[in-house]
């Protein structure tokens, strides 16, 4: 059953449980913001690396390594870990 008033912003039926929904949002988009703040800056490490691999005449990819990072994400979060892990990479080193 949906209460009578239910808070428009956090969907919540009681007053309490809306502000404890609010409480957590804070947190939810602090983390938010650090993933987004650490994707941006592994990226650009990626990038970096690349690029002094590549002056000095080294390859644009080591997959071995790729290899290496995709288990570990799929280790630690299954399924979805996979997909993660792809993202990431090809938000460094461009698709494939
Ligand atoms: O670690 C490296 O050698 C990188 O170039 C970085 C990175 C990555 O984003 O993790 C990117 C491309 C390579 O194929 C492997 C890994």
């Amino acid at each position: 059953m949906t209460a009578d008033v239910v808070d428009q912003t956090t969907g919540a039926g009681e007053p309490l449980a809306a502000d404890e929904i609010r409480a957590m949002r804070e947190r939810i988009d602090e983390i938010d913001q650090a993933i987004i703040d650490l994707w941006l800056e592994r990226a650009r490490l990626s990038q970096a690396v690349g690029k002094t691999r590549m002056a000095s005449g080294g390859t644009r990819l080591v997959l071995s390594r790729e290899r290496e990072i995709v288990d570990r994400f799929r280790a630690a979060l299954g399924p979805d870990g996979t997909q993660i892990a792809l993202m990431i990479l090809r938000a460094g080193r461009g698709p494939l």
